[in-house]
């Protein structure tokens, strides 16, 4: 209909125009008759165009209905084409009344809209995370590394047995040990497996839930590994995988949402923060320009109870391949060495936090959430690692966090009123409950 009315209007403005070229090409008026005909004729096609123009208009407006604004827009120029001229026939005044009457009843079925999805949207991230928590607010998985090529040339004997999805035995000197799980992955375990289970926890950082992944265990058990993958990136770790998710689900949203993702990057070595985005060339030249005082980086906990990390450089990141980046610029900075027991092992604790903001464009809601994704150092004895000098210091700080984290735990799963969190800088930063929403995901490691 649309088309055909647009069709008549060229039409009806073509022979209006011809009748306008044909009126100034006569000469005189001679013949009065011959010129009242024509004065008629052209009112008459000015007539009909109008019409065509006030009947494009209505159609233009009930077709993009949605968009008040474009009604809007449409009726004043609607209203400018009727007020040119006193000629007002009753039918395009009927015509602009139920115009106006449909928009009314669209503004108010697309305010009824609006609501029922922001409810609809409230119910969705209330029943997800509902599920979530249902599920438990630290949840507990077991990761079994396989035996390495150096452990079955000692002719290693496996001690783990996964008895089923939630339970291991260990062999210990003093018999079988059973140990519960929220999951257990067997040494056939690949990334994916792993991921699958942590991936649903990105959906509730998007929708403003601070979420805690870490990874704790023994040194060489495959913490970093899982959390990061393998040097080539061909078994990428949660990390790289944690990245990618989040972009993946901004996409399917951007037309809903304005995302924002910043990250910071620290490592807390011998009980220190640092902030891996600056190197430590960058760090010494900062202190000279600053007459010899460190930057420090502390953990606070802002008004809202929220924690954070003062003094850390935040990053922004617009894709997944930039925030790899930004992470590989942070690896580079990590404190790394070899072991006895790992050729690569670990010497900090590295806390990646990523905090996803997201503005809803339909109402206009913020809700900012948090992911912070930990690879813990590895628990190890100096007589098994071969640790000395400034490695056995390492080491002592090491195990002295990670036994005031494990405090941390107990007091959570036990659900005393008093978590001792200042303790350590790592038992805040990456796993306090900055509220009642927040979940904590802890992968316990073992070697086979
Ligand atoms: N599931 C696995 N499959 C194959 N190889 C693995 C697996 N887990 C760990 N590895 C390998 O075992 C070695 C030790 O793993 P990783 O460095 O991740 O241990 P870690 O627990 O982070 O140690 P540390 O605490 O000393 O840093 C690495 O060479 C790693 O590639």
């Amino acid at each position: 209909m649309i088309e055909e009315n647009r069709a008549a209007l060229i039409e009806a403005r073509n022979k209006l125009q011809m009748a306008k070229e044909e009126g100034s090409d006569r000469e005189t008026a001679t013949d009065q008759e011959g010129s009242d005909e024509y004065e008629s004729r052209l009112s008459l096609l000015e007539e009909t165009v109008r019409e065509y123009e006030v009947c494009q208009i209505a159609l233009d407006c009930i077709k993009s209905g949605e968009s008040s604004v474009a009604n809007d827009s449409a009726i004043s120029e609607l209203e400018g084409i009727l007020g040119q001229d006193t000629v007002q026939t009753t039918d395009v005044g009927q015509q602009l009344l139920l115009l106006q009457d449909q928009l009314k009843q669209e503004k108010v079925e697309k305010k009824k809209i609006t609501e029922n999805y922001t409810s609809e949207r409230t119910m969705r991230k209330k029943y997800y995370n509902m599920v979530e928590d249902m599920k438990g607010k630290i949840r507990v998985f077991c990761r079994i590394r396989p035996a390495n090529r150096n452990e079955a040339a000692q002719g290693g004997v496996i001690v783990v047995d996964k008895i089923d999805e939630f339970s291991v035995t260990i062999d210990t000197p003093r018999g079988q040990r059973e140990f519960q799980f929220d999951k257990v992955f067997s040494a056939e375990a690949s990334q994916e497996d792993l991921f699958h289970d942590t991936n649903r926890l990105i959906q509730s950082t998007i929708d403003g839930y601070n979420v805690c992944i870490f990874a704790y265990g023994q040194t060489g058990s495959g913490k970093t590994f899982t959390m990061v993958g393998d040097k080539e990136q061909k078994n990428p770790g949660l990390m790289p995988r944690s990245f990618n998710a989040i972009f993946d689900i901004i996409r399917e949203n951007s037309s809903k949402f304005d995302f924002k993702v910043s990250a910071y990057m620290l490592e807390l070595y011998n009980d220190r923060l640092q902030d891996l985005f600056v190197s430590q060339a960058g760090e010494a030249h900062a202190q000279t320009q600053s007459h010899g005082q460190a930057r420090r980086v502390e953990i606070k906990r802002n008004r809202k109870g929220v924690v954070f990390a003062q003094g850390a450089e935040t990053k922004e990141a617009s894709s997944a391949q930039e925030l790899y980046a930004l992470f590989q610029q942070a690896c580079a900075n990590r404190h790394i060495s070899a072991t006895k027991m790992n050729v690569e092992s670990s010497r900090s604790h590295l806390i990646v936090g990523i905090r996803v903001e997201s503005k809803n464009l339909t109402n206009g809601s913020v809700s900012t959430g948090k992911l912070s994704l930990v690879d813990l150092a590895g628990s190890e004895r100096a007589a098994k690692t071969g640790a000395k000098d400034h490695q056995l210091k390492e080491a002592n700080s090491i195990n002295k966090s990670l036994s005031a984290l494990g405090d941390v735990i107990s007091a959570l799963s036990a659900e005393l009123p008093h978590v001792p969190y200042r303790n350590s800088d790592a038992g805040l930063i990456g796993w306090k409950r900055q509220n009642s929403h927040d979940r904590q995901h802890l992968s316990l490691r073992m070697q086979s």
